[in-house]
């Protein structure tokens, strides 16, 4: 029988029921209301089936859509089996006998009104804007008369409240997950481990419970620094894991780690501050070290895994990222220098992808 707080965190997470199911109920929050704003706004299959094969590049021309939440969209489409997606070929994508069947016009057993009867959601607008624009909508759907400043999840975090409330929900969710990740990789060799966006340092404790020998500092912007500081020194783990101020954009990393940890953070980035953060990871890294990038990973074919494909779209709605394939990692990895790229499961529905610095 399961208590809550009992034992040990490893324990702890050896012995509870699996949570997927409940990260998944979390994190594909939105990915309904991408299907219906993709129905009800744009009549993608109707037109995509009557275009026939078409790369993503050409459906975004004919369909008026943005680059990124496209390229969301199409792997949600494929993930559910609406479209065929062959990244490999030339990224065509043609609309399924599913597809075909169910959701464009002239078919008998046409579903598009029923989808429409739920287009007013106020997550529909959202996401359709987002898809002809790019440009995020408000965290959490914030309310109506938020400003911008007020209303994008990056901007809010140097607000107080919000950052310590951010913490909290990134911490939650890396009590079960941070044990899973120290496990995935307990064959990476930690001398110091360096946690960039490291919120409250959840995963860099559990790596560091795991190499006894091992010292961490979490890399965090103010006020979550704050935040990270009071919740590493009540956890006990003050002695071996510091927090350093600074910002992962502006800022150089600080030198002198051997294992570098970006986990959850490279969603929430468009490509080129996806490619700052690994140059800049590996300036700062030693040679022979570590990157491990933990984190909900797109297969490299683009079709899914469907939580996965469900995930990006609430990315994609409130930042300007999205769940980054493993294959595009990989380009991007292998641009800035790192080698010996691999990719592990952990845990509900995440993964860690390792590359090495030369030595
Ligand atoms: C989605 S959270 C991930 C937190 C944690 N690594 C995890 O896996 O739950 C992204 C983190 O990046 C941090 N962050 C955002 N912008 C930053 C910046 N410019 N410099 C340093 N950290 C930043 C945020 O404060 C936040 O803690």
């Amino acid at each position: 029988m399961w208590t809550h707080g009992e034992g040990h965190p490893v324990s702890a997470v050896a012995h509870a029921p699996d949570p997927t199911g409940l990260y998944r109920i979390r994190d594909g929050v939105y990915a309904a209301d991408l299907l219906l704003a993709a129905v009800t706004e744009f009549d993608l299959f109707t037109r995509l089936a009557a275009r026939g094969p078409v790369t993503v590049a050409d459906a975004c021309a004919l369909l008026g859509l943005a680059a990124r939440p496209a390229d969301v969209l199409f792997t949600l489409c494929a993930a559910h089996g609406l479209v065929d997606r062959d990244v490999a070929g030339g990224d065509v994508v043609t609309v399924t006998d599913l597809g075909r069947c169910h959701l464009t016009a002239g078919s008998p057993l046409d579903l598009r009104a029923y989808y429409g009867s739920l287009s007013e959601r106020p997550a529909v607008a959202e996401l359709a804007h987002v898809l002809r624009t790019d440009e995020q909508a408000a965290w959490g759907s914030a309310k109506p008369g938020a400003t911008a400043q007020d209303a994008d999840w990056s901007g809010r975090l140097g607000d107080v409240a919000f950052a310590e409330r951010i913490t909290s929900a990134m911490d939650a969710r890396g009590a079960y997950l941070a044990p899973r990740l120290a496990a995935a990789v307990d064959d990476v060799a930690v001398g110091a481990l360096l946690d960039v966006g490291g919120s409250s340092g959840i995963y860099a404790t559990a790596l560091l419970d795991a190499a006894p020998d091992a010292r961490g500092t979490v890399f965090e912007r103010a006020p979550v620094d704050v935040a990270a500081r009071t919740l590493i020194e009540s956890r006990g783990h003050a002695d071996r894991l510091d927090v350093v101020t600074g910002d992962m954009f502006t800022d150089p990393l600080p030198t002198g780690y051997d294992v570098h940890l970006f986990s959850q953070v490279l969603h929430d980035w468009d490509r080129p501050r996806v490619e700052h953060l690994l140059r800049s990871s590996f300036e700062a890294l030693a040679p022979g070290g570590t990157l491990l990038d933990h984190d909900t990973h797109v297969a490299a074919d683009k079709r899914g895994p469907l939580p996965v494909a469900e995930y990006s779209v609430l990315l994609m709605h409130s930042t300007p990222g999205k769940c980054w394939s493993v294959g595009e990692l990989t380009e991007i990895a292998e641009g800035v220098g790192f080698v010996g790229i691999e990719h592990r499961p952990t845990a509900a529905d995440r993964g860690v992808l390792i590359a090495r610095k030369p030595a």
